[in-house]
């Protein structure tokens, strides 16, 4: 039997095929490539280009192939975007999900690992890394859309034959370690890749948004976890779900804090030279300090994270920006999708 990846020509689901490849699993993906590359889909997976909201795509996926499990990643995910296009966000983070989870369950596909995030948790009262018993207040559409996405799995688990793993992400980041994948998303806003660009000299500067939040050097803190890490996650929640665990919802991070300023200082450190950076107004919707307490995917998923290293983050996601160009091929099928979708 296969396994499904919605937006497995994305970041971070273009590593979760590879990963799934290397651990002796069969592929499909399914990618509209609005954001991700056909050429980041690894060549042994079987790929449909199309729309995860298009009833008759799924049912001829799940006609051609025998699917054991969705990993779920298709999604918008941009913070800002959200703020400015919310309906937008519900459709795609909300409907979408809605219209992929009705379909598994009309196939009888009964397991489900869910991308979730940090964002579901807004700013938390105090600086202290977050368990998943902590207050669910997301503060912009894209954590709403996300969470009401969670709900919507909760149910569909309690009422049909479904069970889940929702995967609360912090903040990904990183390439591949074996330089297969990494993040090659145009126009992109996460920071590592914004500063890796610029100290490649692939943007003329970076803002730093926000330098009065009540944090350690005034600007945001985030828990910065390795690509690899996070899709080894996904692998360990399959196993789990495998063995007949119930449905589950776990943080993804290392428990550590850095600041941009840190972050800017570890990439500088590592390309060797100074890059511009300006100091900007916050964000609208950043939180001003999120860390993850990852005990239970640790405990219940037995995840044991191996690449926790600031330097080895920010060394891998550099390497890739530097090799993207030779890497990333042609890709006018993407291309086509973009412009004849107006993604
Ligand atoms: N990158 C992070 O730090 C982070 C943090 C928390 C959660 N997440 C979640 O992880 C998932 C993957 O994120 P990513 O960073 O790889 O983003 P990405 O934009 O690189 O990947 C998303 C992929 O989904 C595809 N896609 C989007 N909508 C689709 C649809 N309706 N049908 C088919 N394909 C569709 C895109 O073309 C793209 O290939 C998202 O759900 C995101 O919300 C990411
Ligand atoms: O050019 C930039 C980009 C970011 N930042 C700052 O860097 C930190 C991290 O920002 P990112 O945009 O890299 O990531 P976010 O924390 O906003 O959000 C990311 O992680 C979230 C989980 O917390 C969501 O899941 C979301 O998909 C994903 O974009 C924030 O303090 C932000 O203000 C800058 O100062 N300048």
């Amino acid at each position: 039997m296969a396994i499904l990846v919605t937006g497995g020509a994305g970041y971070i689901g273009s590593h979760m095929v590879w990963a799934l490849l290397d651990a002796g699993e069969d592929v499909v993906v399914v990618d509209r490539l609005s954001t991700g590359f056909r050429w980041a889909v690894a060549p042994k997976a079987r790929f449909y280009l199309g729309d995860i909201g298009d009833k008759d795509l799924l049912s001829q996926i799940f006609v051609e192939n025998s699917i054991e499990a969705i990993v779920h990643f298709a999604g918008s995910i941009v913070v800002p975007d959200s703020v400015s296009a919310p309906l937008e966000y519900y459709e795609n983070n909300t409907c979408n999900t809605r219209r992929l989870i009705a379909a598994a369950v009309e196939a009888g596909i009964d397991k489900i690992i869910f991308s979730s995030t940090a964002a579901v948790y807004g700013t938390p009262d105090v600086a202290l890394p977050v368990t998943e018993d902590t207050p669910l207040r997301p503060e912009n559409p894209y954590g709403q859309s996300k969470l009401m996405s969670e709900v919507m799995l909760r149910d569909a688990s309690a009422a049909h034959d479904l069970r889940h793993v929702v995967l609360r992400y912090f903040n990904v980041a990183g390439a591949d370690i074996a330089g297969r994948a990494g993040q090659s998303s145009l126009g992109a806003t996460h920071l590592l890749k914004v500063a890796c660009e610029a100290a490649l000299g692939k943007r003329k500067t970076l803002s730093v948004w926000g330098t009065d939040y009540d944090t350690h050097d005034g600007t945001g803190v985030r828990d910065y976890i390795h690509v690899n890490d996070l899709v080894d996650a996904h692998l360990a929640a399959l196993t789990y779900l495998r063995e007949g665990g119930p449905s589950m919802t776990a943080n993804c991070g290392y428990g550590v804090g850095y600041s941009v300023l840190d972050v800017l200082r570890a990439v500088r450190q590592a390309c060797g030279h100074p890059f511009a950076i300006e100091y900007g107004p916050r964000r609208p919707g950043d939180a001003a300090y999120i860390v993850a307490d990852s005990s239970r995917a640790r405990a219940l998923l037995g995840w044991k994270p191996r690449y926790n290293d600031l330097r080895l983050i920010v060394e891998s996601a550099l390497d890739w920006e530097r090799r993207l160009k030779e890497v990333a091929t042609p890709d006018l099928e993407g291309l086509r999708q973009r412009l004849a979708s107006g993604f």
